[in-house]
């Protein structure tokens, strides 16, 4: 087979315009400011759509920084900005925020022209011509959106070709391609980019995606493939009810499977860019999208663990270090041996065999709570079955009710075993772990025994703050002149404490 060309596709990320048509997302000025320059410095794509012309003072404002910072960077030319046919209005907004590119919104159906403009096509190209000319006089860079194309294409292809021919003759540098209800297969973006882009040779021709039926990476592929040049993405999907294409997506597709293509992005400033537009957008990324999603580099079953090290049997090309990401192991009821082996190790901590098989005991038993358990987790959990291995059981709690209630003090039912003698007390106290050290001080004032006196009481939760399974309670007792500590482990404050003061008990 003749081998294909090397091309580089061009690469417009639209998240501050069509991502931040998500519902419910609007960006600070300083937020895009931030943005637009991630994109264009560190992730390194081609273009940056920022704003839609027109749409209020803050956004105005935010176009105004942008092309301020983009202008001194000598990277005004990548920043755009969508304007609609509306005589000079678009074209003034756009020129007194410091744009020089702009994004035309036109319309690229029959159906659309008709019913939402109410002009015949001689009356739209005849507008369009206008803000052209316009735009020309004043210096401006002008690209052209056929809004509903896909649908133009469907249903009326000759309104689409009649439009064309007039569009390359115009002052246009690029025609942008949208499925704007995002609901063309793949298959047709083939058929459609490849009979449009073969008719017009040396015209520049974006196609811009929509995620309706989760088709936009494969669209964004078959548009590729068909020989467009330039794609519109968001960062995390982002954009109008289902989103566009997304980039991290897009780009690994495009560089893994397509080997005459090629991109500009930098794939390891992909997760980082997701993140920060995760926090200002308040936009949650699915735990399992791909490339950037919590998830989707964690290996949860044992025997994919197990493959890793066994002449790497689950590899992929989808590696996590090339998006600036590391694979982990997660740690549950279905982990197995391989995978704590493995968070021990990226830990640094090596366990004996018989010491491993407790700790992976122990793992299964909070998964099977469902309680999750992190890297993070580990070594508390390591400290805390260990330190009970060495402790003798002669001190049994055997059940406990704690009660809390509004304007009533707290308090305990408690029943112990202690030598095989058993006893029940109740007490309350300031606080629930107080009412059950009040019991326990019966309990111990029958045996006429005293306990060591609390000196330090310190909670702490696992750092990251990723886990909702695990809170280390530290107790300082002091005895007979004697000072040591107690440590309890659990999801819950209070039962952590009352397994330290188990441990204390075992230890007088
Ligand atoms: C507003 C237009 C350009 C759009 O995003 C679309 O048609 O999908």
């Amino acid at each position: 087979m003749p081998q294909q060309p090397r091309r580089t596709i061009e690469i417009m990320d639209t998240t501050l315009r069509d991502g931040e048509q998500t519902s419910g997302v609007s960006f600070s000025a300083s937020e895009k400011l931030t943005i637009a320059q991630l994109l264009l410095t560190e992730v390194k794509v081609d273009r940056i759509e920022v704003a839609s012309a027109r749409v209020s003072d803050g956004e105005f404002e935010a176009v105004k920084k942008i092309t301020k910072w983009a202008k001194a960077s000598g990277l005004l030319d990548k920043v755009e900005v969508l304007t609609f046919v509306d005589g000079e209005t678009s074209v003034k907004w756009m020129q007194q925020a410091g744009g020089k590119v702009m994004n035309l919104l036109t319309k690229g159906s029959l159906n659309h022209l008709t019913h939402q403009l109410k002009k015949t096509p001689a009356e739209h190209f005849a507008d369009v011509a206008a803000v052209l000319s316009l735009a020309k006089k004043k210096n401006i860079t002008c690209n052209i959106y056929l809004e509903d194309w896909s649908n133009g294409m469907r249903h009326s292809p000759d309104y689409v070709y009649q439009y064309l021919d007039f569009l390359v003759k115009q002052p246009v540098k690029r025609i942008m391609l949208p499925d704007t209800l995002g609901v063309l297969t793949p298959g047709e973006v083939y058929q459609y980019v490849s009979a449009i882009v073969t008719r017009y040779p040396g015209i520049h021709f974006d196609f811009h995606a929509h995620n309706d039926y989760d088709l936009g990476t494969a669209n964004v592929m078959e548009g590729v493939r068909a020989g467009a040049h330039g794609l519109h993405l968001t960062i995390n999907g982002m954009g109008e009810r289902a989103g566009n294409a997304p980039l991290a997506s897009a780009i690994a597709v495009m560089h893994d499977f397509m080997p005459h293509i090629k991109t500009n992005v930098a794939e390891k400033s992909l997760y980082t860019v997701s993140k920060l537009v995760e926090t200002f957008s308040g936009f949650r990324i699915p735990v399992n999208k791909p490339v950037v999603g919590e998830n989707v580099f964690t290996q949860t079953a044992g025997i994919h663990a197990d493959g890793d090290k066994k002449n790497n049997l689950y590899f992929s090309d989808l590696m996590p270090e090339r998006f600036g990401r590391q694979r982990k192991y997660a740690l549950g009821k279905t982990s197995g041996k391989a995978n704590i082996e493995n968070n021990l190790s990226q830990l640094g901590i090596k366990l004996s065999d018989a010491d491993l098989k407790k700790v992976t005991q122990r793992i299964i038993e909070l998964g099977d709570r469902k309680e999750v358990v992190t890297q993070a987790d580990l070594p508390y959990i390591i400290g805390d079955v260990l330190d009970s291995n060495t402790i003798e059981d002669k001190v049994q709690i055997n059940n406990y009710l704690l009660t809390h209630a509004k304007n009533l003090n707290p308090s305990v039912t408690l029943q112990i075993s202690i030598d095989g003698e058993t006893y029940e007390e109740q007490a309350q106290g300031d606080g629930q772990y107080d009412a059950f050290m009040n019991a326990l001080k019966k309990v111990y004032k029958q045996r006429k025994t005293d306990l060591p006196v609390l000196t330090d009481y310190a909670v702490r939760i696992p750092p990251g703050g990723k886990s909702d399974a695990l809170c280390e309670t530290i107790i300082t007792w002091s005895h007979h002149n004697r000072e040591f500590k107690t440590r309890g482990l659990d999801s819950d404050q209070t039962v952590s404490a009352i397994k330290a003061t188990q441990k204390m008990l075992n230890i007088i």
